[in-house]
């Protein structure tokens, strides 16, 4: 199957005895749709119930799953199907929770009116100390503009808000960080920066997320120059930092020295070009890259990489391909070759299944899915503020990325992204590098 990306849950009755629930299993599989998580909702004496995650192509390999499961007859039904996935965006995701519970008027005079005041002129008196009397240090605005969402392209900052809340769920959950979207209503990079800098003192960082190519690369520059915070554009610099990493793993494990190897890269927007950038920085022996777009190809070249003349002769050349165009199916199984190792990083779906590389000859392949930037911004951030950095800079990111290696187990390209020491291990060698350089 070449992509899976329409996920539903069915609702499905068994008899509770032994085989029932292969018998629903075989009739997915036999269609190729793919199991996800399976919940187990009731077991009665008579009748089992389940609440079964799958992964198909669309609306009409749904119906035809659900109507085989229904065929099987012996008492197995399919009472719903459920869109697990929206309703998990009810009400949106996010929503700012008071650390403070107010249960007496002593209380109320403590944390509002007046007790508040005393704190606001203490922080008039000496604004250090806002560090210490308000959450600003531990909170990172997530600015979008909505340009480029994913690999979804310009679809506006309010179609993108769910990826910014997503960012925001991670943000609390790995490094304990409030990250605020805020969403811009304009594309034009002077008032992107000057929005920025008009806001910027209620945050301790700014993580700008899917804002597109080129103007992110001006953007980012000016704020990382303007602001006395760390501002980081993940798409740029977290993918760059796990791209990084995987590699590495990769290399390792497959007895490749990195030091020898010409990496190719097709797609030089924001991603590509920085994942470019660093391992140019970290010390390969060159970068082959291509897009579409003659400028971003020159931008490239500035940078010291060299420019293929086709696809085809980039995936004849390199033994290492990272991808990242938003095209999905753009690398054919054919264009494949034995023992290369490929990440196709474009999100919500690859330029190649992993499953489709390795079987084409692939000696590892990953998606966006499994190298992404999640394992990168909330440890990076984590260590920035906590060190009180005034910056991100490229020897933190370089320490972010070993970090994310030497959490790698053997055989894996990347770490498991719910393991919380991976985000504690990055937390802790970026504050490390940060704390030395100030
Ligand atoms: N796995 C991860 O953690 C991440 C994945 N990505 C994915 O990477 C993709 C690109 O994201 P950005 O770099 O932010 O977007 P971008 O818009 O800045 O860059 C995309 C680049 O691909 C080029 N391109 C498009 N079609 C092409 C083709 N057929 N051949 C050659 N070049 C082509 C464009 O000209 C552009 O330069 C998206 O799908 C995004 O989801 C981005 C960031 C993180
Ligand atoms: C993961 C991410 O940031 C992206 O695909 O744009
Ligand atoms: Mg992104």
């Amino acid at each position: 199957m070449e992509s899976a990306e329409f996920m539903r849950n069915l609702i499905v009755e068994t008899p509770s005895s032994p085989g029932n629930f292969a018998k629903v299993a075989l009739a997915i599989g036999s269609l190729e749709g793919d199991i996800g998580d399976i919940q187990t909702i009731k077991i009665g004496t008579l009748s089992t119930i389940r609440d079964v995650s799958i992964h198909c192509k669309d609306e009409e390999h749904l119906i035809s799953i659900v109507e085989a499961i229904n065929q099987i007859g012996d008492g197995i039904t399919v009472h719903a199907v459920t869109d697990d996935v929206l309703q998990a965006h009810e009400g949106g995701k996010v929503h700012m929770k008071s650390r403070m519970e107010i249960r007496s008027l002593g209380d109320l005079r403590r944390v509002y009116t007046p007790g508040v005041a005393n704190v606001c002129e203490m922080i008039k008196e000496d604004p250090e100390q806002a560090n210490y009397f308000t959450g600003i240090s531990n909170s990172v605005a997530i600015v979008t503009d909505g340009t480029a969402i994913l690999g979804l392209g310009d679809i506006g900052p309010v179609a993108g808000m769910p990826v910014m809340e997503g960012k925001s769920v991670l943000f609390d959950q790995f490094a304990d960080i409030s990250g605020v979207p805020i969403l811009l209503s304009t594309t034009d990079p002077d008032e992107i920066v000057q929005t920025v800098k008009n806001i910027y003192q209620g945050f301790g960082g700014i993580l700008l997320e899917d804002i597109g190519s080129p103007h992110c690369f001006e953007v980012e520059e000016r704020l990382k120059k303007e602001l006395p915070i760390p501002v980081m554009h993940d798409d740029q610099h977290g993918t760059a930092v796990v791209t990084l990493a995987s590699i590495i793993s990769a290399c390792r494990q497959a007895g490749v020295k990195l030091s020898d190897s010409v990496v190719g890269q097709i797609g030089l927007g924001a991603a590509g070009l920085a994942i470019s950038r660093m391992l140019m920085a970290y010390g390969v022996k060159g970068v082959l890259g291509i897009d579409r777009d003659d400028a971003a190809c020159q931008r490239l070249v500035e940078h010291g990489g060299t420019i293929a003349k086709s696809l085809e002769e980039l995936m004849e050349t390199c033994d290492i391909v990272v991808a990242t165009t938003g095209v999905a199916g753009l690398i054919k199984p054919e264009m494949v070759r034995k023992g290369q190792v490929i990440l196709a990083l474009s999100n919500p779906n690859a330029e190649i299944e992993p499953a489709v590389a390795l079987k084409a000859g692939a000696a590892f392949a990953a998606d966006g899915r499994l190298v992404n930037n999640i394992l990168g911004f909330p440890g990076i951030f984590r260590g920035a503020l906590n060190a009180q950095a005034k910056e991100i800079t490229y020897p933190m990111l370089i320490a972010a990325a070993l970090a994310i290696v030497d959490s790698t187990k053997s055989g894996d390209l990347v770490p498991h992204p719910l393991d919380p020491t991976v985000h504690e291990n990055v937390a802790a060698a970026v504050e490390r590098v940060a704390s030395e350089s100030l």
